[in-house]
Formats: C-alpha cells, sequence, structure tokens
C-alpha cells in the first residue's frame, strides 16, 4: 500500500471485507453494538479495549471513510462529521478556548464567517479577518493569543487562491494551528498538510460525494489535535456522520481523481470562454487573472478546480436575468456536482455577512458563481449565452 497512488488508495485501501466477502463496502446502519459481558462493555467506554461502541463516535461504515481520507490527506487521523459546517465548529470547539484569538481570511463562505462572529464570539473567542492573500496583513495581525489561522483555499467564490507554504511558516513561528478549508480542490488537486497546514476541513457534501446526495464533513489532522480533541467534541457534543452518507461518500471518492481532473479541465475552458464575452466583467479562477506563483505552480500541477465565477456588466439584475435564462443548470447554492450549477453568491451563499463587508470582499451584486459540471462543455456555454447575449442587446 506504501506505493500506491492517490488514484489507487483513493478506490482500494482500508477496507476489511466481513465474512460475506462482499466487492463494495457493507453499511453498518447501527445506532449501538453488542458485548459478549458488561466487562467488555466497561471496557470498550472506557477505551481500555478497542472497537466500536456508539454509532455517534465509532462506527464501521464511518471509519473506514475517515481512514481512506486520513491517508489521502495525509493526516495521522481523521473525524467525520454531519457536514461541513459542524466540521469547522468541531474543529474551533476541540481546539480553542475563551480568550484565544481565531485569525481567519475574510474570503470564506458566508455562513463560516456567520460562525465565528456571531457565534464563537459569545464564548469569548476574539475573531478578525484578513485578505485572503495579502501576506504582510496576515502577519501584521498576529497577536499574542492567535491560536488558529483559518481560511478556504481557493476561496468561495473569488478562487483566491492564498500560499499555504507561507502560513504555515508564519502560524508554526508563532505557535498556531493553520486549518485549511480544502472542499474546493479536495486531496486530487491540493494536499495542505504537505505543504505545511496542521488541519483540513471538507464539507464532504461538495466534491466528495460529487452527485450532491448527502450532507457530510471532516477534519483531518494529528492524532492529538483531531484524533483525541476534535473526536471529544464529536463523542460529546454529536454532530456524526451517518453510515449511510459515509457509504455514499465512499463511493464519490471512488471515482474522485478522474472527476476532478474532468471539472478542472471544463472549468478553465469556460473561465477562458466568459472572459472573451463582451457581456463579462470579470472572470475569476486560479491563475487566470493574476498570476501570483504559488497559484500558477498549483494549476499548473493539478488543476485549478471546478469553481469560478463573473462579474457580469451590470447590477443585480443583469446577474439575475443570465441566471433565470438558462433552461438546465441547476440554479442552487451547492457545489462539486457533476450537474453544473449557477448560485448569485451575495443573496443566497453570503446572504448572511454585512452587506458592507460582503461588497467589501468582492461579493458584489453582479457577481455570479458556476460550478462547472461533467456536462458537455458546449451545452454549459450555451445555456449561459442565452442570457449573456441577451444582455448586449439591450
Ligand atoms: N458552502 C456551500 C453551501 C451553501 O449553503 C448555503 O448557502 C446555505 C445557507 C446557509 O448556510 O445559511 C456553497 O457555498 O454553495
Amino acid at each position: 500500500m506504501e506505493n500506491w497512488s492517490l488514484d489507487t488508495l483513493a478506490i482500494r485501501m482500508g477496507y476489511e471485507r466481513t465474512h460475506e466477502q462482499e466487492n463494495s463496502e457493507a453499511i453498518f446502519p447501527t445506532s449501538s453494538f453488542v458485548y459478549r459481558s458488561a466487562q467488555e462493555a466497561a471496557q470498550r467506554f472506557s477505551g481500555e479495549a478497542p472497537g466500536n461502541v456508539y454509532s455517534r463516535f465509532t462506527n464501521p461504515t464511518v471509519r473506514t471513510f475517515e481512514n481512506k481520507l486520513a491517508v489521502l490527506e495525509g493526516g495521522e487521523a481523521c473525524v467525520a462529521t454531519a457536514s461541513g459546517m459542524s466540521a469547522i465548529l468541531a474543529c474551533c470547539m476541540g481546539l480553542l478556548k475563551a480568550g484565544d484569538h481565531l485569525l481567519s481570511s475574510s474570503s470564506i463562505f458566508g455562513t463560516t464567517k456567520v460562525l465565528f462572529t456571531k457565534y464563537l464570539a459569545n464564548f469569548g473567542i476574539e475573531v478578525s479577518f484578513v485578505a485572503q492573500t495579502d501576506q504582510q496583513a496576515w502577519s501584521a495581525a498576529i497577536q499574542p493569543n492567535t491560536k488558529m489561522l483559518f481560511l478556504e483555499t481557493p476561496s468561495n467564490p473569488l478562487t483566491e487562491v492564498a500560499d499555504i507554504g507561507f502560513l504555515a511558516g508564519l502560524a508554526k513561528q508563532h505557535q498556531a494551528l493553520l486549518v485549511v478549508d480544502n472542499c474546493f480542490c479536495t486531496p486530487i488537486l491540493q494536499r495542505p498538510i504537505a505543504l505545511g497546514a496542521d488541519i483540513v476541513i471538507h464539507s464532504a457534501t461538495k466534491f466528495l460525494d460529487g452527485q450532491g446526495r448527502c450532507l457530510g464533513g471532516a477534519v483531518v489532522g494529528s492524532h492529538e489535535a483531531v484524533g483525541e480533541a476534535v473526536r471529544g467534541v464529536i463523542r460529546t457534543a454529536g454532530p456524526s456522520m451517518s453510515p449511510f452518507n459515509a457509504w455514499v461518500f465512499l463511493k464519490g471518492l471512488e471515482t474522485l481523481s478522474l472527476r476532478m481532473k474532468a471539472h478542472s479541465a471544463a472549468a478553465q475552458s469556460l473561465a477562458e470562454w466568459l472572459s472573451e464575452h463582451p457581456a463579462v466583467e470579470q472572470v475569476f479562477y486560479p491563475g487566470l487573472t493574476s498570476h501570483p506563483q504559488h497559484e500558477l505552480a498549483m494549476r499548473q500541477q493539478s488543476g485549478g478546480g471546478g469553481l469560478l465565477s463573473f462579474r457580469v456588466k451590470g447590477d443585480q439584475a443583469a446577474a439575475w436575468s443570465v441566471i433565470d435564462a438558462t433552461q438546465f443548470l441547476s440554479i442552487t447554492a451547492n457545489l462539486g456536482d457533476v450537474k453544473t450549477s449557477i448560485t448569485h453568491p451575495a443573496t443566497t451563499t453570503h446572504c448572511r455577512v454585512e452587506p458592507a463587508q460582503r461588497i467589501a470582499t468582492g461579493i458584489t451584486d453582479n457577481l455570479v458563481r458556476i460550478s462547472v459540471g461533467l456536462e458537455d462543455l458546449e451545452d454549459i456555454k450555451a445555456d449561459l449565452s442565452r442570457g449573456l447575449d441577451a444582455l448586449l442587446a439591450k
């Protein structure tokens, strides 16, 4: 197994067949487990003996998913959660305490921002935000009590790519943890732990699933931080992944590599096509609009991912008209699906961010986000052309 590539690991690693000798992984939809004696139960609950205890924190199907994702991300441990947001919550609850400072990129998913500002602040965690790609701002915003640096890269929805290596160095210098939400790239395109990050977060709902079926999340990192601290939160607070969802994500991992390469190639072509369209003001896709070395390196190595966004020439009505003119693209607030989705971030994914802050971070009313799926690219372009061409006729 040591020499297997990520493609083989994603399909083959980490599963011991039951006595039925099944080829596809079994699902264990059980809430609890039965012991041969009271003593065995006590040993399992105290951790003295290994094995399943209760599906809130130990389930064989969920464990298979966790073990596989840990290896793919290069972490020692993985804890699966009920959603991407509960992965972020468990990570913060397990690794921060009142009085600590969390330094976050300002280019994060709107709901993550609400979690940090509205809820973590209530528990005495200090939060501040810096521009994703401004290295001087990250350095200047470090405080004596900074315990965690947090970002999504590429960011949602402007696909800003941060230099993980630089931020990892900064975090280490100040004994803080670097947490990277890797849900846009997945380990197929980017492995933050190999670049120096301490923790990787996933919304498994996105590309890990790949077909928009289930909610789930994951935290990957060291035994101490994730295997102990974050798992302790999940065991106690209970935002756990269900066995059925874990099974769906296991199936998703089997095709992840193929899908990510196809999503990336399609998104890159679509970004280039959009940037030539006269009704489009600006396109955001890694390496397309700016060329810092780490951004180009990421794209050349593996592709820039399946997500892009663009500003139409006009206002919110113009953006909505492009969205509404599509016939098969899914108007939805999700991403990472084989079905292309189209989203108006200002009024959906980032609607709870205070307007001035939203606009300051580039989520303007004329911005449209696309998660490029695996339909024929010419069909996707034709669906988008309808609304874009109509804008020119006005
Ligand atoms: N991160 C995803 C999920 C979008 O989900 C929502 O926008 C739900 C709204 C909310 O959390 O309040 C994406 O960016 O599409």
